[in-house]
């Protein structure tokens, strides 16, 4: 095998200078004014070695997983070695238009930990193609400055390509209740996996920047699908990025497979698809999985002939704004709602509604229930033991009628004062207005909250 040789060349446009010769013992890096000196037995170490080794066997792996065939998709992973924080780190790229499954070590390319390659392969005979770094190479360099990864992996397996594509509207995939959820760095079985979905562009390149959006918007993430391509990966480490690989393949295998079934993987329940009017939406989470469509396909109502319900949290209104603002205003001002309109019908039936939802608690030995006195102990301590007792149920996030109401009571209250102020996503009212004017009729479908509008 030829060994490598260095030369210059840039992935991320700054202009650059490298002055190398195949003896010298050490390669200067200039660009603009600064000059970096880096030893060419650095270069060679083990480290770089093993891991331009490293991508040569994640690419074999990856090629017998779909993953990387016909040349397409990518791997990067950072030189480790803990002397060196890890912004700091040599970088080896895959070369672009290999056959990946075929790819030895000395086919990588070596960059600067900011994006100047600094050792490129040998040229080979015909019918090899002289030799490129990835096209990939500004994407990969952006993940590693945004999200300080030690490992990207850019896949084109099937199951990435086509998840893009059940909904071509879709924005996010969403996914939720599957013990693979938690292969996934922050997430447990339980929580929402959201993946952002980005458009496709003619060039590879021309990604860097929509993924650097996405990246922006969903600080969680750790993955980007690319919509009718595949999907970047990225992780702390080479082995972070190939097992979060792995569990997002067979998550995207899975919703697509629950789809073929009918059922809905972005419900806990994966209950059943239901069908609204030419596009699918969820039984339980209609509104969540599917409001970027939703806001934005209404070409295909017919005036006057349905209804759109609106649910309000992840729908019209980030999650976010219910879960900051709104619950915590109701905790705040719970027992100054009840004091000031103690006397009134309104509260007076929510309180009867409270007595008898704690009541129904003791006989079911529900924890947290407090005890509420009889009205004869006076004002102060009967809101003192309902105050308790909302706490309580808010803290296990009680959906019970008598809640709801009490806290719709207060909502009303902060909304009428101007304490709060209602946030709803930016292509709602657009949506709302486009409706009304096309005779489409909706309706906020809250049921729980009645007094909840925004
Ligand atoms: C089947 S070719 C696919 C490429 O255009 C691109 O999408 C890709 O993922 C690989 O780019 P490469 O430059 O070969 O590393
Ligand atoms: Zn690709």
């Amino acid at each position: 095998m030829e060994p490598s040789s260095s030369s210059s060349g840039s992935v991320n446009g700054s202009s650059l200078m490298v002055m190398t010769e195949s003896h010298s013992q050490s390669i200067v890096v200039q660009k603009d004014k600064a000059v970096t000196s880096m030893s060419r037995a650095y270069l060679e170490n083990k480290a770089v070695s093993d891991a331009k080794s490293l991508i040569a066997e994640l690419c074999r792996q990856f090629y017998a997983m779909g993953w990387v065939s016909g040349t397409g998709g990518s791997v990067t992973v950072k030189v480790h070695d803990d002397s060196v924080p890890r912004l700091d780190q040599l970088i080896v790229m895959s070369p672009s238009g290999f056959q990946k499954e075929r790819m030895v070590p000395e086919d990588m390319y070596v960059l600067s930990p900011d994006g100047f390659i600094l050792s490129s392969p040998a040229s080979k005979p015909y019918p090899y193609k002289p030799p490129k770094c990835t096209d990939c190479a500004l994407l990969f360099m952006k993940v590693y400055g945004m999200c300080n990864a030690g490992a990207v992996i850019h896949s084109h397996g099937m199951e990435s390509c086509l998840v893009t594509m059940i909904n071509p509207f879709l924005k996010e995939f969403r996914i939720t209740h599957m013990e693979m959820i938690k292969g996934i760095q922050g997430h447990s079985y339980s929580d929402e996996l959201v993946v952002p979905i980005i458009e496709n562009t003619s060039h590879e390149g021309e990604l860097t920047e929509p993924i650097a959006e996405a990246i922006r918007a969903y600080p969680k993430a750790t993955a980007v699908l690319v919509r009718n391509h595949g999907v970047y990966i990225w992780g702390d480490s080479w082995i972070s990025a190939k097992t979060q690989a792995e569990c997002y393949h067979y998550l995207f295998d899975a919703a697509i497979k629950l789809h073929q079934l009918g059922l809905d993987c972005s419900a806990p329940c994966h209950g059943p698809i239901g069908k609204v009017n030419g596009f699918w939406g969820s039984g339980g989470n209609f509104s969540r999985s599917f409001r970027t469509a939703a806001f934005g396909l209404d070409y295909m109502m017919e005036p006057s002939q349905h209804c759109i319900l609106l649910d309000n949290e992840g729908t019209a209104t980030p999650t976010s704004f219910i879960t900051d603002v709104l619950f915590p205003y109701a905790l705040d001002n719970v027992g100054k709602h009840l004091a000031a309109t103690y006397g009134s019908k309104e509260t007076q039936e929510d309180i009867n509604l409270l007595r008898s939802q704690i009541q129904d608690d003791f006989e079911q030995g529900v924890s947290g229930a407090v005890p509420i006195p009889p009205d004869y102990v006076g004002k102060e301590l009967v809101i003192a033991s309902l105050v308790a007792n909302v706490e309580s149920m808010m803290r296990s996030d009680r959906k019970v009628i008598a809640l709801k109401q009490l806290q719709g009571h207060i909502w009303r209250t902060g909304f009428q004062s101007n304490e709060l102020v209602g946030v709803v996503f930016d292509d709602v009212p657009e949506a709302l207005e486009r409706w009304d004017a096309s005779g489409i009729k909706w309706q906020q479908g809250i049921t729980t909250t009645p007094f909840c509008q925004i």
